[in-house]
């Protein structure tokens, strides 16, 4: 994952000292591209143990159109929990825009399945987009998240915000813009889960794996993650594990946790580092 640990050394050594709403510090760039040839294994870090489980379980949970935490707990992950009422709700975020989009009219919009279907109508399309961005559900910045979500709205704006596919040489490929990356927990879960969904969506339309194009506005080191980004830096990146799906799904909505396999996923020791909420 040189893609990646070129973005981490880049950050650490050019990045511009801010603050942010966390009040934990940052250095941080704005804009910057990295480009996964998914037919070059897939994209998981192994300079560091990536819980993959999270990020499957994570992903599925969007797809179903799911914004409480309480399917994420049954299934041990965590990575929700500090943003989410007692109830569990998080408000209107990630699966609630991609699944049920609801407009001013009423309408209610499932962009995933939108997007699948106009994949195989047609490829060549250029508005093959899905946007988490909803304007008018985004936090009331002056209340915490869980107090946003207690009001039903998103207790965190999408950071992750909008992505587009692009389909040529029989090949389908998926750019993502994140308006906010936090590079040493978020971003590698970030890109585990784009190129997860991008090679599940490439199955079900019966096309193979392209690129995953990730795109960053405020990437941003944490103040309080340097010294785990100096020892990640310090190792020295092993082969690419590779993704193996249940060739019998053709249907995206139809994936379970037991369908998606990484084999010869061999990653260096987990880092431990503190979340900035
Ligand atoms: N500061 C911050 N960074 C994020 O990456 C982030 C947020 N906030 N808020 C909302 C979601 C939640 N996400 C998270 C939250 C925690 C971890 C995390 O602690 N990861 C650890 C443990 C993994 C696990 O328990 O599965 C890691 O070492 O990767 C990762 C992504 C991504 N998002
Ligand atoms: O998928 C995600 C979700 C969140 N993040 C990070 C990016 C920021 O560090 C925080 C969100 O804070 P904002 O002030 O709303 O930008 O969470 C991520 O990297 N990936």
């Amino acid at each position: 994952m040189k893609q990646y640990l070129d973005l981490l050394r880049h950050v650490r050594d050019h990045g511009v000292d801010k603050s942010d709403r966390t009040g934990t510090g940052t250095r941080a760039v704005f804009g910057y591209q990295m480009r996964f040839d998914l037919a070059d294994g897939f994209p998981v870090l192994t300079t560091k143990k990536l819980h993959l489980k999270s990020i499957i379980h994570e992903l599925l949970w969007f797809l179903a159109g799911d914004t409480n935490i309480g399917y994420l707990q049954q299934n041990g992950v965590s990575i929700w929990n500090e943003w989410a009422t007692a109830d569990g709700e998080l408000g209107p975020v990630y699966g609630a825009q991609w699944r049920s989009w609801t407009g001013a009219d009423g309408r209610v919009v499932d962009q995933i399945s939108d997007v699948l279907a106009e994949i195989r109508r047609n490829p060549d399309s250029r508005r093959l987009v899905v946007s988490a961005w909803n304007p008018s559900l985004l936090p009331d910045p002056s209340l915490s998240p869980v107090a946003n979500a207690e009001a039903g709205r998103q207790a965190l704006p999408p950071c992750h915000c909008l992505f587009q596919f692009y389909v040529a040489d029989g090949k389908l490929s998926c750019q993502l813009y994140q308006r906010s990356g936090d590079i040493f927990l978020g971003v590698p879960f970030n890109i585990a889960s784009y190129a997860l969904l991008t090679v599940m969506m490439a199955q079900v339309c019966g096309l193979q794996p392209g690129e995953f194009v990730h795109t960053l506005g405020d990437a941003h080191l944490y103040s309080n993650h340097f010294e785990q980004a100096d020892l990640q830096l310090s190792r020295t990146p092993g082969p690419l594990p590779q993704l193996r799906l249940n060739p019998d799904v053709t249907d995206l909505f139809a994936f379970r946790f037991e369908d998606i396999e990484l084999l010869d996923y061999a990653p260096a020791a987990h880092i431990k580092a503190p979340v900035a909420i």
